[in-house]
């Protein structure tokens, strides 16, 4: 560690036998302060005083698309929060995060994740299958696009953008006959009442680390690493590296076509022993829908990464890397 004044004066908080209240970085929005007071209420739980820090962000105040604000947009004005010491920890949704990892920061504790698949919020409590050809359905994800249209049930899909509430109310008020929308963030806010179908991976793969959260501390905090990690759930830490390393071997980002889905589930050996396998799926979408291509592997949870990129390598083979140019360079304004 630094010797310098204003380093030790940051810092000296975390030498001490006791942490002073944790400072807990968050966007404002409703999912991410409930996102991020779950942490805050398990450190507590854990004996560690902790408190939210709202940081606004760009992507909390522009209503344009995604892609023009940037990738990573939620994500980098709470890192650099962390980084001049404005708090001492952040809370992501995992899946917003750029899969390359800044090297001053870490990720000691990725919780238990909720549902990981995405939801229909339907008018008249309508499933996929039920609804007319031309309804208008909303969602801003190119991989949600590309997957419904694949589909084929001739689905009119809008792009969608503002918070939960906000997507909601479009079909509350007619504007949307539907929306696709992550299922654990309605979950974490208590509405997913609303949710008229849940889609299953066979139709709709979620983004990758969907439903996860990260979070994330500077590097050089050792004894605030110790603590974050007793919130690490060794299960959801599996998948999401499996699902982040198929994300990364393709060179997508938070945006692309891709989805991914890495589960823990037991099988049986020869003499009747039960243990633990990841099955990792994944697709690679045009967003156009004209094409979704789909591989899975099955394999041991230590070697995560490398069956997430072991997918990718065969989503590679099938030519996903022509599919996604076409999406680039197509209608990929949502
Ligand atoms: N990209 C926005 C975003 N980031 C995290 C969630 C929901 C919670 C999660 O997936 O962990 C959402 C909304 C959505 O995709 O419907």
């Amino acid at each position: 560690m630094s010797t310098d004044a204003a380093t030790s004066t940051a810092t000296e908080h975390l030498t001490g036998p006791k942490f002073r209240t944790l400072r807990i970085g968050t966007r404002g929005s409703l999912l991410a302060m409930t996102q991020a007071g779950a942490v805050r209420d398990a450190l507590i739980s854990a004996g560690h005083p902790a408190e939210l820090v709202i940081i606004k962000t760009k992507g909390d105040v522009t209503a344009g698309p995604v892609q023009r604000i940037g990738v990573g947009v939620f994500v980098a004005e709470l890192r650099e929060a962390l980084l001049a010491g404005e708090v001492d920890v952040a809370v992501h949704s995992y899946k917003d995060l750029p899969t390359a990892q800044p090297d001053e920061l870490v990720i000691p504790a990725v919780p238990p994740r909720e549902d990981p698949r995405d939801a229909l919020v339907a008018r008249d409590g309508l499933v996929l299958g039920e609804l007319p050809s031309g309804s208008k359905i909303g969602t801003s994800a190119p991989r949600r696009r590309a997957q419904l249209r694949a589909l084929g049930l001739g689905l009119e899909i809008l792009p969608l953008r503002g918070n939960i509430d906000t997507r909601l109310g479009k079909v509350a008020s007619g504007e949307l006959d539907g929306i696709v929308i992550a299922r654990a963030g309605l979950s974490r806010i208590g509405r997913a009442s609303e949710i008229t179908e849940t889609l299953e991976p066979v139709q709709m793969l979620p983004a990758p680390s969907q439903g996860a959260l990260a979070v994330e501390c500077r590097a050089d905090e050792p004894d605030l690493i110790a603590i974050l990690s007793e919130l690490d759930d060794s299960t959801t830490r599996a998948e999401v590296t499996a699902e982040r390393a198929l994300l990364a071997e393709l060179e997508a980002g938070c945006t692309a076509p891709v989805g991914a889905i890495a589960e823990i589930v037991e099988s049986i050996d020869g003499e009747g022993r039960v243990f633990e396998e990841l099955s990792v799926r994944g697709c690679a979408a045009s967003t156009d829908g004209s094409d979704v291509l789909r591989a899975s592997k099955v394999g041991s949870p230590e070697s995560a990464d490398e069956l997430g990129r072991a997918v990718a390598r065969e989503l590679l083979e099938l030519g996903a890397r022509d599919l996604m140019t076409i999406a680039e360079d197509g209608d990929a304004d949502d």
